[in-house]
């Protein structure tokens, strides 16, 4: 079967391509039907990365998070109509100790392999997770950076000592915003701290315990644990003022993704015999416990309809580009993009 896919070809500038689907092989055909646009993606589109990565990934279609419909299934593991989650991250082997996204060998979508960005998608029954059919579908589209959350947080419980009555999370942007939702959600018994830029975001936040905005946090406020959901050029202030703010011993898990290596005052990482850890992308178990979670605590999904930002209904390459440019100007919540038979 002929399937289209819009790849970046450049910054700013997505071409279709041409592909086979094999409608016998071991995949399950899957149709997108809502796609969320990642920061990630904005790098690409916006040409932000390193020349060199460019050069190397493109052309790609873009998008890792999505969901869609099952159109046919030759594993007869989904039913045709079945509402599914993609997952992006594509392992080719497994191992006793390393997590599926953390294998060098692991292949992920949109980044330097095609995204979901295309008419149909061909992916492994083991890609998908089922959605409840009643399940709010622009929520539902951005599960993989939930599960990404998810995911930092099952690490946390593993890493962290068990003292967690304060937690602050950096970033009031989406993933700042999922991962203290999620905090409350799995350690009801903590508090937790929003630190963020802007007053009117942190209003959305209305969960938390606290919130408070970077430049008037009270001196003398201490946190056990920390979360760090910045990224970028905010990295380097985020992780440094939580350092000065967690309480010897803490755990600091960092999500924020930098182009740039980020200074850090290690002196007190030392000091205060700080463990530090990064978490990157999400592999099937945080998808199947994410969908677990929407359903035992349905209040979750309706505070992450905050979230859905721009909906922008899709028929070609020129509202796709519509829809990352409206990305751009967005002051919070997440681009999604709905496709238009
Ligand atoms: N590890 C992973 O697998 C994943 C990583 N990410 C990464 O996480 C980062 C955040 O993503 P996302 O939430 O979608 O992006 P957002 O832009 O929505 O959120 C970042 C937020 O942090 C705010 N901010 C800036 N500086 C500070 C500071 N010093 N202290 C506290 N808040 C600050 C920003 O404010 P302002 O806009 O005013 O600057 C913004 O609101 C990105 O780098 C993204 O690529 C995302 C998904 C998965
Ligand atoms: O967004 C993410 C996961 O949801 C990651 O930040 C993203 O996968 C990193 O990959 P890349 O190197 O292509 O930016
Ligand atoms: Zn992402």
């Amino acid at each position: 079967m002929l399937n289209t896919v819009y790849r970046l070809v450049a910054p700013r500038r997505i071409e279709i391509a041409f592909t086979d689907i094999d409608l016998f092989g071991e995949d399950v055909i899957v149709r997108p039907t809502h796609l969320s646009v990642c920061n990630a993606d904005q790098r690409y589109f916006q040409g932000t990365r390193d020349p060199e990565v460019l050069a190397k990934k493109l052309p790609m279609a873009l998008i890792h998070e999505g969901i869609g419909e099952v159109i046919c299934d030759p594993t007869n593991t989904f039913k045709p109509g079945d509402s599914v989650v993609m997952i992006p991250n594509t392992p080719v082997e497994s191992d006793e100790f390393i997590a599926e996204n953390y294998l060098r060998s692991s292949k992920f979508r949109a980044s330097g392999y095609d995204g979901f960005l295309q008419e149909f998608v061909a992916i492994k029954p083991d890609r998908l997770v089922s959605l409840p059919d009643d399940i709010n579908k622009y929520v539902a589209s951005f599960t993989e950076i939930v599960s990404v959350s998810v995911h930092a947080i099952s690490r946390f419980e593993r890493f962290s000592h068990a003292r967690r009555d304060k937690i602050g999370v950096w970033g009031d942007g989406n993933l700042g915003f999922i991962t203290s939702l999620f905090l409350k959600t799995m350690f009801p018994d903590s508090e937790v701290y929003v630190f963020g830029i802007d007053e009117e975001k942190l209003n959305y936040f209305s969960f938390a315990d606290k919130c408070y905005v970077t430049t008037k946090i009270p001196k003398d406020l201490e946190l056990d644990h920390a979360f760090e959901c910045v990224g970028g050029n905010g990295s380097q202030i985020a992780i440094n003022q939580i350092i000065d703010y967690i309480k010897p011993e803490g755990t600091i898990s960092i999500l924020g993704v930098s182009e740039y290596p980020v200074p850090i005052n290690t002196r007190m990482v030392l000091e205060k015999g700080l463990r530090i850890f990064g978490s990157s992308r999400s592999g099937r178990e945080d998808f199947v416990k994410t969908v677990e979670l929407y359903k035992s605590h349905p209040e979750i999904v309706e505070y992450l309809e905050s979230l859905v930002g721009f909906k922008k209904e899709v028929r070609n390459v020129a509202d796709i580009s519509i829809a990352f440019e409206e990305d751009i100007k967005k002051a919070f919540g997440k681009t999604i993009m709905k496709w238009v038979k």
